[in-house]
């Protein structure tokens, strides 16, 4: 045994003792014994979605029935809980709705982006973007005549804009890559986007509720992201949506249900949409999960997002130095930018063998996940994890890889990697 690790276990030590957001941790539930490295995908359960979710079943729906649509306030839940997101990616109230999921939204906001800017011709997205993302930048495209898809990766799109700035309608990116980790500069390329006469698209899945975003004081267009990630909404949680006030007036959603209509129960004859971001509702949405979510943003309620980025950057560069100390050795190569300022709130390593290790670990109580072919991800959370666990993770990763313990060709086991 080296001094290497003794060092790691005084660094965890210390950082967990000077934490002062430790506290939060008992705002969630989490299973005894585990070490949850996973909150990147699905957040874990607040301790007060519980007793929301009870009160929601039994009194509002069991109790009140159809009157909770105004007394409960579940017609204007989309708002409201909107308002809440807005407040933790810097969007003042009145510009984000919430209720449908992260691809109708952004099916939503692409082509409504592009049809602000009818003559030009370029859709551009990354590459390495979620697949959801450049599914619907596609379908998008085919669906206005003029519109083509550009996949053009971050580092790239100065040198794009510079040469077709002129014909691109609408970029679309994430600050946050889902598989790398890597954080891009929202504001330079929003500001590039808009100096070639564009509009910004921004995908907040992997970065809301793990730093602090300026929606308004960047000047985004539109952004959407989901519920269940960082903002610990539970499975299938509602995402929201964005739209900059500048927009609203010209903003044409391409779904015109009724909760957009300006006079929802008023049974027009035609569609009329409603002022401001109201225009970007839907149909019914799912009050059981929006309200889950309502509840479980209340973890935010004090805490600052400064702080959370700051013990988040503390957390991957922690792990990074495990991971070059104690993997490295033995074959595992880290994909997520060692600058600090350059990374979200998740780590990559690569393995040929990602898919077995992730099994391995799990046994071992050390929940990440894979992306194929060969990566792992260990998502951390201000809000919960310490130092120590992860310390403890990459040593049963190093005593895992050290004994060979784990199958170089599991089965798959379910749909979800
Ligand atoms: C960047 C990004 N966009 C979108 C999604 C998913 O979209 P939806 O919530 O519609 O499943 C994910 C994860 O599933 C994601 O990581
Ligand atoms: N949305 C998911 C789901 O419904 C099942 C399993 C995983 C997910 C995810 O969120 C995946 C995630 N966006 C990713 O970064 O890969």
């Amino acid at each position: 045994m080296t001094t290497a690790p003794l060092a790691l276990d005084e660094r965890a030590a210390r950082a967990d003792a000077d934490d002062a957001l430790a506290p939060l941790a008992e705002r969630f539930v989490l299973p005894d014994g585990v070490i949850y490295l996973d909150g990147n995908s699905l957040g874990p359960l607040p301790a007060a979605v519980p007793p929301a979710v009870t009160d929601v079943v039994t009194r509002q729906w069991g109790t009140d029935l159809i009157g909770s649509w105004n007394d409960n306030g579940w017609w204007d839940a989309p708002l409201r809980i909107g308002d809440t997101i807005g407040r933790l990616v810097g969007a003042a109230p009145g510009q984000t709705v919430a209720g449908d999921s992260t691809s109708v939204h952004l099916f939503t906001a692409l082509t409504a982006a592009a049809a602000l800017r009818p003559d030009r011709r370029f859709l551009v997205t990354d590459p390495g973007h979620f697949p959801t993302d450049r599914y619907l930048a596609e379908a998008v495209a085919r669906r206005q005549d003029r519109l083509e898809v550009r996949r053009i990766a971050p580092p790239d799109l100065d040198a794009f804009l510079a040469e077709e700035g002129d014909q691109v309608a609408v970029v679309s990116y994430a600050p946050v890559d889902f598989r790398t980790g890597e954080l891009y500069d929202m504001a330079a390329t929003t500001e590039a986007a808009h100096r070639a006469g564009a509009l910004a698209v921004w995908d907040l899945c992997h970065a809301a509720g793990a730093m602090p975003l300026h929606l308004d004081a960047q000047e985004v267009d539109f952004a959407v992201g989901c519920g269940y990630k960082f903002l610990n909404g539970g499975p299938g949680a509602p995402a929201y949506l964005y739209v900059a006030h500048r927009h609203h007036t010209s903003f044409e959603t391409p779904v015109t249900g009724w909760n957009g209509h300006a006079n929802p129960f008023g049974a027009d004859r035609d569609y009329s949409p409603a002022p401001g971001i109201a225009r970007a509702r839907i149909g019914t949405p799912p009050i059981l999960s929006l309200l889950a979510l309502e509840a479980a943003l209340t973890v935010f309620e004090d805490v600052d997002l400064a702080q959370v980025r700051a013990k988040s950057m503390s957390l991957t560069e922690f792990f990074l130095r495990c991971a070059t100390e104690l993997l490295t050795p033995l074959g595992i190569e880290s994909v997520t930018p060692p600058d600090p300022s350059r990374r979200g709130s998740h780590i990559a390593l690569r393995h040929p063998h990602a898919l077995g290790l992730t099994h391995a670990l799990a046994q071992r109580g050390v929940i990440i996940d894979m992306r194929a072919p060969d990566l792992l991800r260990f998502g951390v959370n201000a809000l919960y994890t310490t130092h120590r666990q992860l310390l403890t993770a990459a040593r049963h990763l190093q005593e895992i890889m050290q004994e060979s313990a784990y199958d170089p060709e599991p089965p798959r086991t379910g749909p979800v990697t």
